[in-house]
């Protein structure tokens, strides 16, 4: 099954009496298991259909389905909950709560999602220990590296155990060396935990480690290549 099927979908946005017109007419299959990379100039359309793909903005026009759920008929309440239970993100800067220890960052999620104590430590701890960061667990993230602090939030996106990640431009705040690392790290466990994996990047090395390019011009796809033997499963 795919975990993402876009048909159709259109998003304009608002400015005053003024249209602007950033996604159109977008037709998109994400394949499971694999890595895929949305790319395209400034203002092409990446973040708006990372936020409809991720279920965080709603499209004026189309369909969207997310692990063969058509979230366009969930209600707010209901789409919240089933973002935090199929959807993990990672953000170009982290977005961290500062006044939580990693361990805690990590265990943020499922402690929203009622996971029973003694359950949640062992995925926190074993979560952590796959980022390299055991000995980190009680630093808060103005106590880590860039680099670290990625670490987590990719431990984080990973704690519901996911369908899809989602990751805006997740290696620009890092060095070259640093983003490498982490994408190393997001590919590893991207097999290890049998999840798909959605980026928008300008980052060169992402592109190069992606299955799937996506290029988005003028919010419309202008072509998709598809590594023929993926990591994944070939849906
Ligand atoms: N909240 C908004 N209100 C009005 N226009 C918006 C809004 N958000 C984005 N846009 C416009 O929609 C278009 C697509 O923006 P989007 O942020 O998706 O592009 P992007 O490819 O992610 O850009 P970048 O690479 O610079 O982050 C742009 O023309 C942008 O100016």
């Amino acid at each position: 099954m795919h975990p993402v099927i876009l048909r159709n979908v259109s998003r304009t946005y608002r400015l005053g009496s003024v249209d602007v017109p950033a996604l159109s007419d977008i037709h998109l299959e994400i394949r499971a298991n694999c890595f895929t990379v949305i790319c395209g100039p400034s203002g092409s359309g990446k973040t708006t259909l990372l936020n409809v793909v991720g279920c965080i903005d709603r499209p004026d026009h189309g369909e969207v389905l997310v692990a063969g759920q058509n979230v366009l008929a969930l209600s707010d309440d209901a789409l919240s909950d089933f973002r935090a239970r199929n959807l993990g993100f990672i953000f170009q800067n982290f977005n961290l709560l500062q006044v939580l220890t990693a361990y805690e960052n990590v265990e943020y999620p499922l402690l929203l999602s009622g996971m029973p104590a003694p359950q949640r430590h062992e995925r926190v701890r074993s979560l952590l220990d796959a980022v390299g960061l055991s000995d980190k667990a009680r630093n808060r993230p103005g106590q880590l590296s860039g680099g670290q602090r990625q670490r987590v939030a990719i431990a984080r996106a990973l704690a519901p155990a996911p369908t899809l990640v989602l990751a805006d431009e997740p290696t620009a705040n890092l060095d070259s060396h640093t983003g490498a690392g982490i994408i190393a790290l997001m590919r590893q466990m991207q097999r290890e935990h049998h999840v798909s994996f959605v980026f928008s990047s300008h980052d060169p090395q992402v592109q190069a480690a992606a299955d799937d390019t996506v290029t988005i011009c003028d919010g419309r796809i202008t072509s998709i290549e598809r590594l023929a033997e993926s990591s994944g499963v070939l849906a």
